[in-house]
């Protein structure tokens, strides 16, 4: 049965299976690291009818671009402060190399994929978040259009997702890529989100002095860990985008190390690998 959605809504998964997709947030920190089997297993994956999304950062190839423009950047608790200049650059990077670089890996790997941003089909909405006066044209996401992903879906294309975001006047925000990949994930009903990055999980130091991965953590153990420290910097917007999805259909995040060997297909199977934040 189709669907029609007028406005931004949750998929109606009525009529669709969404256990077998999952929304992938691939990091800034790590995109050039990415190894091609990263980008085979994934082809692989489609190949055996699972549905892949993904939301890409960039935040490195953001600094350098302005940078080499001459361009003043500064963060405020993990948010680029974002004035129209910055945003030009932003979308550029993001939109432009950042995202057709993903679509090209994947193409070269023999699978299909189709790039776009929020702003494309107004996919991601957005407004501004509440320290605006402080960080300029930022956004949060308050809707996302789930039936253009599940149509770039249905014909049979991975959805590579740059997270800019528009409003009804058309004002475009910069969205962190973390809080954009949740977004996704919540209002697709996606299961799982697997967020990839240059770390192999949350770390925690031992007595010792020596650091371990934690297998799983609690939305609970997130909290005392930022306060105490032990979460600090770009994982601050990872765990945040993570707590807000497992309140609704996602059941699991999983943040892991996109250099680890057969990653993915390790992570849907239910490996124990990387870090899993769950409910409770
Ligand atoms: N407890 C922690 N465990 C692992 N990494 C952490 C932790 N706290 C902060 N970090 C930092 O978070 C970084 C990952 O965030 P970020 O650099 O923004 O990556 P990405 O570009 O993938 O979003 C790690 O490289 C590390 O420096
Ligand atoms: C508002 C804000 O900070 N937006 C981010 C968007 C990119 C991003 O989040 O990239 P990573 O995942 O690589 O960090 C930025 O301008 O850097």
């Amino acid at each position: 049965m189709m669907t029609l959605m007028t406005q931004s809504e949750t998929l109606d998964t009525s009529g669709a299976d969404n256990g077998n997709m999952f929304v992938m947030k691939c990091g800034g920190s790590t995109l050039t690291a990415l190894p091609d089997s990263f980008f085979d297993d994934l082809r692989q994956l489609q190949e055996d009818g699972v549905r892949p999304v993904i939301v890409h950062g960039g935040g490195p190839a953001i600094s350098e671009n302005l940078k080499k423009l001459g361009i003043e950047s500064s963060f405020v608790n993990g948010l680029r402060v974002t004035t129209e200049e910055v945003l030009d650059v932003v979308e550029m990077t993001l939109s432009g190399s950042i995202n057709k670089a993903i679509v090209r890996r994947i193409q070269s790997s023999g699978g299909k994929s189709i790039g776009l941003s929020g702003v494309d089909g107004n996919l991601i909405e957005a407004a501004p978040v509440s320290n605006s006066d402080e960080v300029g044209l930022v956004g949060n996401v308050t809707g996302v259009k789930a039936e253009i992903i599940a149509g770039i879906q249905a014909l049979g294309y991975i959805p590579v997702i740059a997270p800019l975001g528009i409003d009804g006047n058309g004002q475009r925000y910069n969205i962190n890529a973390d809080t954009a990949a949740g977004a996704v994930a919540s209002f697709m009903q996606s299961p799982q989100m697997i967020v990839v990055t240059d770390v192999p999980g949350i770390l925690t130091t031992l007595e010792d002095g020596s650091k371990q991965v934690l297998p799983s953590v609690t939305v609970e153990q997130i909290g005392q860990m930022i306060e105490t420290g032990e979460i600090y910097g770009g994982m601050i917007p990872k765990v945040k985008a993570a707590i807000d999805c497992i309140q609704g259909s996602v059941s699991e995040v999983v943040i892991v190390d996109g250099k680890e060997p057969g990653v993915l297909g390790r992570v849907l199977a239910g490996e124990t690998i990387g870090t899993r934040i769950i409910r409770k």
